[in-house]
């Protein structure tokens, strides 16, 4: 047990597909895991292990935003000897190039927060990155599965409620693609942890034409992201 996850050692497999939201964890574990069991409820941020074709993977909900994504992946890595996480999230497209329910493949995350300053002491900008060998399972998963996936670089922000749409402006010329809110941390605790991490993303919100999806569709509809998930962490 650790203090937000009450999972016993074992409980958790070493590979975990995470979630902000807690109940689309637990829609993934009905819906593509066989024998699936919760493992914590703690906070309500539910986990689940079960199989999938057969390999042991579990899925952990992080919460929104890096404070929270990084409680719940440092426990992961540090205390339950979690070894591969892909998140599977949703984000805001800032480029015109991406419609709504496109998934995104973060090569790399940048950063409006201030977490990896405090970690690297103020004059270092990291770059955190997806693992090579997981970003190159999905784009073969997602050829595969004749999907497309759009490989570039995402931001991990502090603000879902944006009052600067010019930053977006800018980040966009430098080619990012989407914003989110968690990628930036877990690629740093992953490589922190010799552990291995991607970040998947489906467009929810397409910020330059105002179309979203709804709650429920944030949910329960994100089946092309989560089938290339499964599909990398099986390869
Ligand atoms: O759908 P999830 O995985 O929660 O991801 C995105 O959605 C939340 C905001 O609505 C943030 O957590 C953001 O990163
Ligand atoms: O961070 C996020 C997530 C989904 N949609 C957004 O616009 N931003």
């Amino acid at each position: 047990m650790t203090a937000h996850l009450s999972a016993k050692p074992g409980d958790i497999a070493e590979t975990v597909l995470m979630p902000g939201d807690p109940l689309r964890a637990k829609w993934i574990a009905e819906t593509f895991l066989d024998d699936a069991t919760c493992y914590s409820s703690v906070r309500n941020m539910f986990g689940f292990t079960g199989t999938y074709k057969g390999e042991r993977i579990s899925v952990q909900g992080s919460g929104m935003g890096m404070p929270s994504a990084s409680i719940y992946t440092h426990e992961l890595l540090a205390e339950y000897g979690v070894k591969t996480l892909v998140r599977i999230g949703s984000g805001g497209a800032i480029t015109e190039r991406l419609g709504l329910m496109d998934v995104v493949a973060g090569i790399g995350a940048a950063s409006e927060s201030n977490m990896n300053r405090l970690r690297f002491g103020g004059n270092i900008d990291y770059a955190p990155v997806a693992d090579f060998g997981l970003l190159r399972n999905a784009v073969d998963a997602a050829a595969d599965r004749g999907v497309n996936l759009e490989v570039g670089q995402i931001l991990s922000g502090d603000v879902f409620y944006h009052d600067h749409w010019d930053i977006y402006e800018k980040l966009a010329e430098y080619g990012v693609l989407c914003v989110e809110m968690e990628a930036a941390a877990m690629y740093t605790l992953a490589a922190k942890f010799n552990a291995r991490a991607l970040a998947l993303i489906t467009i929810s919100d397409q910020l330059i034409t105002k179309e979203h999806l709804d709650s429920d569709q944030r949910q329960q509809s994100l089946t092309d992201m989560v089938e290339i998930a499964l599909d990398t962490v099986t390869r």
